[in-house]
Protein backbone atom coordinates (compact mmCIF):
# COMPACT_ATOMS: atom_id res chain seq x y z
CA UNK A 1 0.00 0.00 0.00
CA UNK A 2 1.42 3.35 -0.92
CA UNK A 3 1.25 6.39 -3.12
CA UNK A 4 3.22 8.54 -5.55
CA UNK A 5 4.57 11.91 -4.44
CA UNK A 6 6.08 14.04 -7.23
CA UNK A 7 6.60 10.88 -9.22
CA UNK A 8 8.27 8.94 -6.38
CA UNK A 9 6.70 5.85 -4.86
CA UNK A 10 6.23 5.87 -1.06
CA UNK A 11 5.08 2.82 0.87
CA UNK A 12 2.54 4.39 3.18
CA UNK A 13 -0.83 3.30 4.63
CA UNK A 14 -3.85 5.63 4.73
CA UNK A 15 -3.46 8.54 7.11
CA UNK A 16 -6.58 8.46 9.32
CA UNK A 17 -5.06 10.53 12.14
CA UNK A 18 -5.84 13.82 10.42
CA UNK A 19 -9.55 12.94 10.50
CA UNK A 20 -10.09 11.54 14.00
CA UNK A 21 -9.56 7.92 12.94
CA UNK A 22 -11.82 8.26 9.91
CA UNK A 23 -10.92 6.93 6.46
CA UNK A 24 -11.35 9.66 3.85
CA UNK A 25 -11.11 8.54 0.23
CA UNK A 26 -9.21 10.88 -2.07
CA UNK A 27 -10.61 12.16 -5.36
CA UNK A 28 -9.57 10.49 -8.61
CA UNK A 29 -7.43 12.83 -10.71
CA UNK A 30 -7.74 11.75 -14.35
CA UNK A 31 -11.20 12.85 -15.39
CA UNK A 32 -11.30 12.98 -19.18
CA UNK A 33 -13.92 11.37 -21.34
CA UNK A 34 -14.08 9.58 -24.65
CA UNK A 35 -16.17 11.45 -27.21
CA UNK A 36 -16.42 12.04 -30.92
CA UNK A 37 -14.53 15.10 -32.11
CA UNK A 38 -12.24 15.18 -29.06
CA UNK A 39 -8.70 13.98 -28.51
CA UNK A 40 -10.18 10.71 -27.24
CA UNK A 41 -12.30 9.41 -30.11
CA UNK A 42 -14.39 6.27 -29.60
CA UNK A 43 -12.37 3.68 -31.54
CA UNK A 44 -12.22 -0.07 -31.35
CA UNK A 45 -9.00 -1.45 -29.85
CA UNK A 46 -7.71 1.95 -28.77
CA UNK A 47 -8.46 1.80 -25.05
CA UNK A 48 -7.23 -0.57 -22.37
CA UNK A 49 -8.76 -1.17 -18.98
CA UNK A 50 -6.67 -1.98 -15.90
CA UNK A 51 -8.62 -3.66 -13.12
CA UNK A 52 -8.34 -5.75 -10.02
CA UNK A 53 -10.92 -8.53 -9.71
CA UNK A 54 -10.87 -7.79 -6.00
CA UNK A 55 -11.85 -4.16 -6.23
CA UNK A 56 -15.53 -3.20 -6.14
CA UNK A 57 -14.90 0.02 -8.10
CA UNK A 58 -13.00 -1.76 -10.85
CA UNK A 59 -15.66 -4.44 -10.83
CA UNK A 60 -18.24 -1.86 -11.93
CA UNK A 61 -16.18 -1.16 -15.02
CA UNK A 62 -15.76 -4.86 -15.79
CA UNK A 63 -19.51 -5.40 -15.51
CA UNK A 64 -20.26 -2.51 -17.86
CA UNK A 65 -17.70 -3.73 -20.35
CA UNK A 66 -19.55 -7.04 -20.35
CA UNK A 67 -23.12 -5.69 -20.39
CA UNK A 68 -22.31 -3.27 -23.17
CA UNK A 69 -20.60 -5.83 -25.41
CA UNK A 70 -17.23 -4.09 -25.28
CA UNK A 71 -15.03 -7.13 -24.82
CA UNK A 72 -13.79 -7.12 -28.41
CA UNK A 73 -13.20 -3.39 -28.37
CA UNK A 74 -11.54 -2.70 -25.01
CA UNK A 75 -9.02 -5.19 -23.69
CA UNK A 76 -8.26 -5.72 -20.02
CA UNK A 77 -5.32 -6.30 -17.70
CA UNK A 78 -5.90 -7.75 -14.26
CA UNK A 79 -3.47 -7.02 -11.42
CA UNK A 80 -2.34 -9.56 -8.85
CA UNK A 81 -4.74 -9.76 -5.88
CA UNK A 82 -2.06 -8.89 -3.32
CA UNK A 83 -1.46 -5.18 -2.91
CA UNK A 84 1.54 -4.72 -0.64
CA UNK A 85 4.58 -2.41 -0.45
CA UNK A 86 4.58 -1.64 -4.18
CA UNK A 87 0.85 -1.18 -4.49
CA UNK A 88 -0.91 -3.02 -7.30
CA UNK A 89 1.46 -5.35 -9.13
CA UNK A 90 1.46 -7.31 -12.34
CA UNK A 91 2.67 -10.86 -12.36
CA UNK A 92 2.93 -13.79 -14.69
CA UNK A 93 0.35 -14.27 -17.44
CA UNK A 94 -2.59 -13.93 -17.26
CA UNK A 95 -1.86 -11.29 -14.59
CA UNK A 96 0.81 -9.60 -16.71
CA UNK A 97 0.89 -6.12 -18.22
CA UNK A 98 0.84 -6.50 -22.00
CA UNK A 99 1.45 -2.97 -23.24
CA UNK A 100 4.73 -2.03 -21.54
CA UNK A 101 5.62 -5.17 -19.61
CA UNK A 102 5.27 -3.09 -16.44
CA UNK A 103 5.77 -4.67 -13.03
CA UNK A 104 3.69 -2.19 -11.06
CA UNK A 105 0.57 -0.17 -11.76
CA UNK A 106 2.31 2.98 -10.54
CA UNK A 107 4.57 2.76 -13.61
CA UNK A 108 1.48 3.19 -15.77
CA UNK A 109 0.51 6.29 -13.76
CA UNK A 110 4.03 7.64 -14.25
CA UNK A 111 3.77 7.16 -18.02
CA UNK A 112 0.70 9.37 -17.94
CA UNK A 113 2.27 11.90 -15.59
CA UNK A 114 5.92 11.55 -14.48
CA UNK A 115 5.27 14.01 -11.64
CA UNK A 116 2.02 12.42 -10.44
CA UNK A 117 1.14 12.85 -6.78
CA UNK A 118 -1.66 10.71 -5.42
CA UNK A 119 -2.93 7.22 -4.92
CA UNK A 120 -2.49 4.60 -7.59
CA UNK A 121 -5.91 3.06 -7.93
CA UNK A 122 -7.88 0.77 -10.19
CA UNK A 123 -9.80 1.00 -12.45
CA UNK A 124 -7.77 2.89 -15.04
CA UNK A 125 -8.95 3.57 -18.59
CA UNK A 126 -5.82 3.90 -20.69
CA UNK A 127 -5.48 5.36 -24.19
CA UNK A 128 -2.91 3.42 -26.21
CA UNK A 129 -2.76 6.13 -28.90
CA UNK A 130 -1.79 9.12 -26.76
CA UNK A 131 -0.32 6.86 -24.05
CA UNK A 132 -2.12 8.42 -21.17
CA UNK A 133 -4.84 7.79 -18.64
CA UNK A 134 -8.20 8.97 -19.88
CA UNK A 135 -10.01 8.41 -16.62
CA UNK A 136 -9.45 6.63 -13.29
CA UNK A 137 -12.85 7.20 -11.72
CA UNK A 138 -15.15 4.20 -11.98
CA UNK A 139 -18.33 6.27 -11.74
CA UNK A 140 -17.29 8.05 -14.94
CA UNK A 141 -15.80 5.04 -16.72
CA UNK A 142 -19.14 3.22 -16.48
CA UNK A 143 -20.94 6.23 -17.97
CA UNK A 144 -18.44 6.25 -20.82
CA UNK A 145 -19.04 2.55 -21.42
CA UNK A 146 -22.81 3.00 -21.12
CA UNK A 147 -23.12 5.17 -24.21
CA UNK A 148 -19.96 6.28 -26.00
CA UNK A 149 -19.22 3.10 -27.95
CA UNK A 150 -22.83 2.35 -28.95
CA UNK A 151 -22.19 3.00 -32.63
CA UNK A 152 -19.32 0.53 -32.64
CA UNK A 153 -21.12 -2.22 -30.76
CA UNK A 154 -24.73 -1.64 -31.80
CA UNK A 155 -25.54 -2.20 -28.11
CA UNK A 156 -28.02 0.44 -27.02
CA UNK A 157 -28.83 -0.87 -23.54
CA UNK A 158 -29.04 2.19 -21.32
CA UNK A 159 -28.33 1.93 -17.61
CA UNK A 160 -28.52 5.69 -17.10
CA UNK A 161 -31.74 6.62 -18.94
CA UNK A 162 -32.53 10.33 -19.20
CA UNK A 163 -35.90 9.89 -17.51
CA UNK A 164 -34.32 8.45 -14.38
CA UNK A 165 -31.04 10.33 -14.12
CA UNK A 166 -32.06 12.54 -11.23
CA UNK A 167 -33.41 9.61 -9.24
CA UNK A 168 -30.30 7.52 -9.98
CA UNK A 169 -27.99 10.35 -8.89
CA UNK A 170 -29.89 10.66 -5.61
CA UNK A 171 -29.66 6.93 -4.93
CA UNK A 172 -25.97 6.85 -5.89
CA UNK A 173 -25.22 9.58 -3.38
CA UNK A 174 -26.35 7.74 -0.25
CA UNK A 175 -25.44 4.28 -1.56
CA UNK A 176 -21.90 5.55 -2.21
CA UNK A 177 -21.43 7.32 1.11
CA UNK A 178 -23.08 4.82 3.41
CA UNK A 179 -22.66 1.48 1.62
CA UNK A 180 -19.99 1.37 -1.13
CA UNK A 181 -17.60 3.59 0.76
CA UNK A 182 -19.34 2.89 4.08
CA UNK A 183 -17.85 -0.60 4.35
CA UNK A 184 -14.37 0.93 3.89
CA UNK A 185 -15.13 3.66 6.43
CA UNK A 186 -16.00 0.91 8.88
CA UNK A 187 -13.05 -1.36 8.07
CA UNK A 188 -10.35 1.32 7.86
CA UNK A 189 -11.52 3.27 10.92
CA UNK A 190 -8.83 3.50 13.56
CA UNK A 191 -10.99 4.75 16.43
CA UNK A 192 -14.08 3.17 18.00
CA UNK A 193 -16.07 6.32 17.33
CA UNK A 194 -15.23 6.46 13.62
CA UNK A 195 -16.03 2.75 13.28
CA UNK A 196 -19.39 3.04 15.02
CA UNK A 197 -20.43 6.05 12.93
CA UNK A 198 -19.72 4.12 9.76
CA UNK A 199 -21.36 0.94 11.05
CA UNK A 200 -24.54 2.74 12.02
CA UNK A 201 -24.97 4.63 8.77
CA UNK A 202 -24.13 1.48 6.80
CA UNK A 203 -26.84 -0.62 8.42
CA UNK A 204 -29.37 2.22 8.28
CA UNK A 205 -28.72 2.42 4.52
CA UNK A 206 -28.96 -1.36 4.08
CA UNK A 207 -32.31 -1.29 5.90
CA UNK A 208 -33.38 1.44 3.50
CA UNK A 209 -32.37 -0.70 0.51
CA UNK A 210 -34.29 -3.64 1.95
CA UNK A 211 -37.37 -1.40 2.27
CA UNK A 212 -37.08 -0.19 -1.35
CA UNK A 213 -36.61 -3.73 -2.65
CA UNK A 214 -39.70 -4.92 -0.77
CA UNK A 215 -41.73 -2.49 -2.91
CA UNK A 216 -39.86 -2.34 -6.16
CA UNK A 217 -37.95 -4.74 -8.37
CA UNK A 218 -34.83 -2.54 -8.60
CA UNK A 219 -33.48 0.51 -6.81
CA UNK A 220 -34.92 2.99 -9.30
CA UNK A 221 -38.16 1.16 -10.15
CA UNK A 222 -38.73 -1.75 -12.54
CA UNK A 223 -35.74 -0.98 -14.69
CA UNK A 224 -32.24 -2.26 -13.97
CA UNK A 225 -29.96 0.77 -13.84
CA UNK A 226 -26.45 1.89 -13.01
CA UNK A 227 -27.58 2.34 -9.39
CA UNK A 228 -28.11 -1.43 -9.08
CA UNK A 229 -24.75 -2.37 -10.54
CA UNK A 230 -22.99 0.10 -8.27
CA UNK A 231 -24.65 -1.49 -5.26
CA UNK A 232 -24.11 -5.04 -6.52
CA UNK A 233 -20.31 -4.96 -6.35
CA UNK A 234 -20.47 -4.16 -2.63
CA UNK A 235 -23.24 -6.66 -1.84
CA UNK A 236 -21.46 -9.54 -3.56
CA UNK A 237 -18.37 -9.01 -1.36
CA UNK A 238 -20.27 -8.38 1.83
CA UNK A 239 -20.82 -11.77 3.46
CA UNK A 240 -17.48 -13.20 2.36
CA UNK A 241 -15.29 -10.23 3.26
CA UNK A 242 -16.79 -7.09 4.75
CA UNK A 243 -18.81 -8.86 7.45
CA UNK A 244 -15.64 -10.29 9.00
CA UNK A 245 -12.68 -8.30 7.74
CA UNK A 246 -14.31 -4.86 7.92
CA UNK A 247 -16.36 -5.68 11.05
CA UNK A 248 -19.69 -4.87 9.36
CA UNK A 249 -21.25 -7.71 11.29
CA UNK A 250 -24.70 -6.66 12.40
CA UNK A 251 -26.28 -8.72 9.64
CA UNK A 252 -25.22 -10.51 6.48
CA UNK A 253 -26.87 -9.87 3.11
CA UNK A 254 -28.34 -13.37 3.25
CA UNK A 255 -30.27 -12.21 6.34
CA UNK A 256 -32.20 -9.63 4.29
CA UNK A 257 -34.75 -11.58 2.21
CA UNK A 258 -35.31 -8.99 -0.52
CA UNK A 259 -31.71 -7.89 -0.85
CA UNK A 260 -30.45 -11.46 -0.90
CA UNK A 261 -32.82 -12.46 -3.71
CA UNK A 262 -31.95 -9.27 -5.58
CA UNK A 263 -28.26 -10.09 -5.19
CA UNK A 264 -28.89 -13.56 -6.63
CA UNK A 265 -30.77 -12.07 -9.55
CA UNK A 266 -27.97 -9.65 -10.40
CA UNK A 267 -25.31 -12.32 -9.98
CA UNK A 268 -27.22 -14.58 -12.37
CA UNK A 269 -27.71 -11.81 -14.95
CA UNK A 270 -26.10 -12.86 -18.24
CA UNK A 271 -22.32 -12.40 -18.21
CA UNK A 272 -22.02 -11.14 -14.63
CA UNK A 273 -20.94 -14.29 -12.83
CA UNK A 274 -17.68 -14.44 -14.78
CA UNK A 275 -16.75 -10.99 -13.48
CA UNK A 276 -16.96 -12.18 -9.85
CA UNK A 277 -13.67 -13.82 -8.88
CA UNK A 278 -14.04 -14.75 -5.24
CA UNK A 279 -10.53 -16.03 -4.60
CA UNK A 280 -9.02 -12.71 -5.76
CA UNK A 281 -11.56 -10.88 -3.62
CA UNK A 282 -10.80 -12.80 -0.44
CA UNK A 283 -7.05 -12.95 -0.95
CA UNK A 284 -6.82 -9.27 -1.67
CA UNK A 285 -8.62 -7.99 1.37
CA UNK A 286 -7.45 -10.46 3.98
CA UNK A 287 -3.84 -10.68 2.85
CA UNK A 288 -3.17 -7.09 1.70
CA UNK A 289 -4.53 -5.12 4.64
CA UNK A 290 -1.84 -6.13 7.09
CA UNK A 291 -2.78 -3.39 9.56
CA UNK A 292 -6.17 -5.09 9.96
CA UNK A 293 -5.09 -8.72 9.54
CA UNK A 294 -1.35 -8.98 10.27
CA UNK A 295 -1.24 -12.78 9.93
CA UNK A 296 -2.55 -12.49 6.34
CA UNK A 297 -4.49 -15.69 6.93
CA UNK A 298 -7.43 -15.91 4.51
CA UNK A 299 -10.54 -17.56 5.95
CA UNK A 300 -11.90 -20.58 4.12
CA UNK A 301 -15.58 -19.79 4.46
CA UNK A 302 -18.30 -18.88 4.27
CA UNK A 303 -19.88 -21.17 1.69
CA UNK A 304 -22.17 -19.02 -0.41
CA UNK A 305 -24.37 -20.35 -3.19
CA UNK A 306 -25.11 -17.56 -5.64
CA UNK A 307 -26.79 -20.04 -7.97
CA UNK A 308 -29.84 -20.56 -5.78
CA UNK A 309 -33.14 -19.82 -7.43
CA UNK A 310 -34.28 -16.28 -6.64
CA UNK A 311 -37.83 -15.03 -6.26
CA UNK A 312 -37.53 -11.62 -7.88
CA UNK A 313 -40.26 -10.85 -10.38
CA UNK A 314 -42.53 -13.53 -8.95
CA UNK A 315 -44.45 -11.31 -6.54
CA UNK A 316 -42.34 -12.82 -3.80
CA UNK A 317 -42.42 -9.87 -1.42
CA UNK A 318 -42.01 -7.31 -4.16
CA UNK A 319 -43.92 -6.04 -7.16
CA UNK A 320 -42.68 -7.43 -10.44
N1 LIG B 1 -13.01 6.61 -6.64
C1 LIG B 1 -12.22 5.56 -7.23
C2 LIG B 1 -11.72 4.63 -6.16
C3 LIG B 1 -10.87 3.51 -6.67
C4 LIG B 1 -10.11 2.80 -5.54
O1 LIG B 1 -9.95 3.35 -4.44
N2 LIG B 1 -9.62 1.58 -5.80
C5 LIG B 1 -8.88 0.85 -4.79
C6 LIG B 1 -9.06 -0.64 -4.88
S1 LIG B 1 -10.63 -1.18 -4.39
C7 LIG B 1 -7.40 1.08 -5.00
O2 LIG B 1 -6.90 0.91 -6.09
N3 LIG B 1 -6.72 1.45 -3.91
C8 LIG B 1 -5.31 1.62 -3.89
C9 LIG B 1 -4.91 2.75 -2.97
O3 LIG B 1 -5.79 3.44 -2.45
O4 LIG B 1 -3.72 2.92 -2.81
C10 LIG B 1 -13.11 4.84 -8.24
O5 LIG B 1 -14.29 4.60 -7.95
O6 LIG B 1 -12.62 4.52 -9.32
Amino acid sequence: MGLLVDGQWHDKWYDTEKHGGRFVRSESQFRNTVAKGTEFEPESGRYHLYVSYACPWAHRALIFRKLKGLENHIDVSVVHPLMLENGWEFSEAPLNEPLYDADFLYQIYLKADPEYTGRVTVPVLWDKKTQTIVNNESAEIIRIFNSVFNELTGNTLDFFPASKQKQIEEINEWVYNDINNGVYRSGFATTQKAYEEAYQSLFAALDKVEGILSQSRYLAGDELTEADWRLFTTLVRFDAVYFGHFKTNKKRIVDYPNMWNYLLELYQHQGVEETVVMDHIKTHYYASHTTINPTQVVPKGPEIDFHQTHNRGQNGGEKS
